[in-house]
């Protein structure tokens, strides 16, 4: 079996949304597919009506396939602070086509502000690695480890793209989808993570710096997040670039032309053109804008996040020994 959905972005590319169908009959969210966790979580009838300001929700009520998992509970935070919590049900998935049962739905009893603000996001489809699911007494596993006896190839692939609709496809690599090949780099999964090793960056036209960075594949963080030594380098490239305490983070004049970021893959490099890297206007004069590329400082690794996929096609390889897979497009 294989699957393919549009990934959507919303608000200037701050994430990436895709239609999922849960439970009998299909009730439709849109979800962030976000390969730096692993709980499927939903707004749904169990969300608390002052929560929930235009979400769509998910009612177990409804669906003839859902079944409560007794005594199961879920609660995660994430590096942005927000956090969701509740009680899990598991039901029938379908993502582009691909249906698999049983699916650990967690069904969110609470959500932070910083969710309930999000009219557009229905909830979250981890795809990290089922290691780091946070369901008690029982850990669940992911959509995608539920659907790998199905798949045609154990693999899931993500295509997103600057400011237009990408794709995630599973089970198959569309080699259309790309230029040259894939260069396939190893993965350490010991913590539940997509985490690898860029052994070097380069700004510009610039030579390549061989300090090396180590990082997770997160499809479900908006920036890159590299270290400080990194950052600076990148906008000493950049006149009036300036760190602003106040946003916690490097601005400049929205009318800067950036210089791109290159990250190298094994032997090979992808390249984040400059105009990716300006993330979006800090204040409604959109005078200053925020940087796509900021520290990774006290997170402990850094994050490749979509300002870094979205220049790439990414093959997420869960075989035996998972591995990515990066080319340029
Ligand atoms: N890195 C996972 C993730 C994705 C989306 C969000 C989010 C959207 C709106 C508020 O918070 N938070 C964390």
């Amino acid at each position: 079996a294989t699957g393919s959905v549009v990934a959507t972005p919303a608000q200037y590319d701050a994430e990436y949304l895709s239609p999922v169908s849960i439970g009998t009959p299909a009730q439709t969210l849109m979800l962030d597919f976000d390969t730096g966790s692993s709980d499927l979580w939903v707004f749904s009838s169990e969300t608390p009506k002052s929560s929930v300001q235009g979400q769509t929700v998910y009612n177990p009520s409804k669906s003839s396939t859902a079944k409560k998992l007794s005594g199961a509970t879920w609660k995660i935070s994430y590096g942005d602070g927000s956090s969701s919590s509740g009680s899990v049900y598991t039901d029938k998935v379908t993502i582009g086509g691909l249906s698999v049962s049983n699916v650990a739905v967690e069904s969110a009893q609470k959500v932070s502000r910083e969710f309930t603000a999000e009219a557009d996001l229905d909830g979250l489809l981890g795809l990290a690695f089922s290691s780091i699911n946070t369901v008690q007494p029982t850990q669940q596993k992911t959509f995608f480890d539920m659907a790998k006896p199905s798949l045609d190839s154990a693999v899931f692939t993500a295509d997103l793209k600057y400011g237009k609709a990408g794709k995630y496809n599973f089970g198959y690599i569309d080699d259309s989808a790309y230029n040259g090949s894939l260069t396939y780099t190893a993965v350490d999964s010991s913590n539940g993570w997509w985490m690898f090793t860029s052994p070097g960056y380069a700004v510009g036209s610039g030579t390549l710096d061989s300090t090396s960075i180590t990082g997770i594949a997160d499809t479900g963080t908006t920036l890159l997040l590299v270290p400080s030594s990194v950052v600076t380098t990148y906008y000493k490239q950049i006149r009036n670039a300036r760190y602003d305490s106040s946003q916690a983070g490097y601005v400049f004049p929205c009318s800067t032309s950036l210089p791109s970021f290159t990250y190298a893959v094994g032997n090979s490099q992808i390249v984040i053109p400059g105009k990716y890297i300006n993330f979006a206007p800090v204040d409604s004069a959109g005078s200053s804008c925020f940087g796509g590329i900021q520290s990774d400082e006290g997170i402990g690794f850094s994050i490749f996040g979509d300002v870094a996929l979205k220049a790439a096609f990414v093959v997420f390889d869960g075989s035996q020994s998972p591995r990515l897979g990066f080319a340029s497009k």
